[in-house]
């Protein structure tokens, strides 16, 4: 496995029918080139952070091993979004999915375009509470913790 890194990607939805996004989401990651997809977290219902006046967004983390590289992941993710905000059912109207990408193998980013590890992983609960199901002896490249230490001292 020349090159290859486990991925952690963060999917969210808050319109639509949001358990179908996320599972089509999923299924879309499965059958990409070069990923394969290694666990999905369990689904949770989060209130929205940043913007209040906003439905419920329903949460999840899959971890993927992946010869992609960072940017061929980033675009991946980008393809997936436009994929699913593309399908319309009428009943439910414009739909809306968030692919972020949290942790690529133990690479650090920081780039206009792309910051890995998230920026913002740390402070959202709805970002660590999937991920720590899936992933808690995972070290964080910056803050050399492990998810499941920076997970359980966020609500110090
Ligand atoms: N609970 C919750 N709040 C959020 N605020 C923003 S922006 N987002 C989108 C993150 O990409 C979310 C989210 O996915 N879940």
């Amino acid at each position: 496995c020349n090159s290859e890194v486990t991925a952690y990607i963060g999917l969210g939805s808050n319109i639509g029918d949001r358990k179908f996004q996320l599972n089509r989401a999923v299924e879309l990651l499965k059958g990409a080139e070069k990923v394969e997809v290694t666990a999905v977290s369990s689904y949770y219902n989060t209130a929205p952070v940043g913007y209040e006046q906003q439905p419920d967004f329903l949460n999840a983390v899959v971890e993927i091993r992946t010869a992609l590289s960072a940017y061929g992941l980033l675009q991946l993710c980008s393809e997936i979004e436009k994929e699913l905000k593309r399908e319309r059912i009428i009943r439910w109207g414009p739909r809306t999915i968030d692919l972020d990408i949290l942790l690529f193998g133990n690479e650090i980013i920081y780039k206009k375009d792309l910051v890995i590890p998230h920026p913002r992983m740390h402070e959202r609960r709805f970002v660590l509470e999937p991920l720590n199901e899936i992933a808690p002896e995972v070290l964080h490249p910056v803050f050399n913790k492990y998810i499941r230490e920076i997970f359980h001292s966020s609500f110090m």
